[in-house]
């Protein structure tokens, strides 16, 4: 389907096509206890309103606290390392984004990073640009040995990310590299990469983290991490099963900030659920989410608004109704 959005000067401007595509993966069924699981985290980030602090770029800042409010949780961004620290002592979970740079980044995010390890903290990583710029991979290279628990990006970033942490084993994956902060690469064309990072995050979980018990009695489960990778069809995994998550709108790629506040409601629903889970549910919301407002919108300003809306209305059945689509 692709509606044309008449322009109120009479113009219209060809709106990108959300286009049914048809995603490997057998369906998961709808009484499967994984749904009741991602139904879960959405009502408890709804009652609990937990706060993820985010450390991220000053383009989306705003949009991100936004997204983390309407989903049910609250927001703190900081950027020094004993603010973040000692508000990741009272925080449910952390968000750092490597979006825009500053010279004093690379020092503060090794001690930002390594204190989330030795104190236990769950946090989850946008590797934004992944492989632009010497000062990010020196950043996000650093990152290996304390790893985040939940990695979200593009498909590039997940491909940069394996490469730079040389998780393939010398086999270079075939990756046509970021363009800015857009993907180039198709999102299948990570699963791989993707898989190997949230094996790598599983091996370094911290038994603070990996030991969490949740309200409603899950965990600690073989606690693993997770990658997300965003997408026409979302793929989230574990390390161990991959799902695909069709839908959303394309109109997403027509506003700044969509993957990066999607790193933030991720950390949200991290505070209250585990890695999978928290991936999971985020990822879905936000598909959801953006088709309610593809319907109310006629263009990306109003399309935002209506997104923000949709986050704060779609319900946690929903979510967890949504098509989930589950591979080995
Ligand atoms: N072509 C598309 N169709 C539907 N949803 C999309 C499309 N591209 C991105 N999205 C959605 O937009 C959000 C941000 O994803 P993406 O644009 O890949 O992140 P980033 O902005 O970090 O590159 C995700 O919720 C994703 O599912
Ligand atoms: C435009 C831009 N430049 C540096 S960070 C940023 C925002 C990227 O946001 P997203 O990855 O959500 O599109
Ligand atoms: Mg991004």
């Amino acid at each position: 389907m692709s509606a044309v959005s008449p322009h109120p000067s009479g113009a219209s401007h060809p709106r990108p096509q959300t286009d049914p595509i048809p995603a490997v993966g057998e369906a998961v069924a709808a009484d499967d206890p994984l749904r009741a699981r991602i139904a879960a985290a959405v009502r408890r980030v709804r009652e609990q309103t937990p706060l993820a602090q985010s450390f991220t770029n000053f383009v989306t800042m705003n949009l991100v606290a936004n997204a983390q409010l309407a989903a049910g949780g609250t927001a703190a961004m900081s950027f020094i390392p004993d603010d973040v620290l000692a508000t990741a002592a009272m925080a449910g979970a952390n968000y750092v984004n490597v979006g825009t740079l500053m010279p004093f980044h690379r020092e503060a995010l090794a001690d930002i990073a390594a204190g989330f390890a030795r104190q236990g903290r769950p946090w989850v990583l946008d590797p934004v640009a992944a492989g632009i710029g010497r000062t990010r991979t020196a950043i996000l290279t650093a990152m290996r040995e304390v790893p985040p628990t939940i990695v979200r990006g593009n498909a590039s970033e997940i491909l940069a990310l394996d490469a730079m942490w040389g998780l393939s084993g010398g086999e270079a994956p075939a990756a046509n590299g970021p363009a800015g902060v857009e993907s180039m690469d198709e999102v299948d064309a990570a699963e791989a990469a993707a898989r190997r990072i949230a094996r790598h995050l599983s091996a370094h979980l911290p038994q603070k983290v990996a030991g969490r018990v949740f309200d409603d009695g899950t965990g600690p489960s073989p606690a693993r991490g997770a990658v997300a990778v965003s997408g026409p069809i979302d793929l989230v995994t574990d390390g161990e099963t991959t799902y695909r998550l069709p839908g959303g709108s394309a109109m997403m790629t027509k506003i700044t900030g969509a993957g990066c506040s999607l790193g933030g409601v991720t950390a949200t629903y991290l505070a209250v659920a585990d890695p999978l889970v928290a991936a999971l549910a985020a990822s879905l919301l936000y598909d959801r989410a953006a088709e309610t407002a593809e319907a109310a919108s006629h263009g990306p300003g109003s399309f935002q608004v209506a997104f923000l809306d949709a986050l704060w209305d779609t319900t946690a059945d929903q979510v967890a109704a949504s098509p989930i689509l589950r591979a080995g």
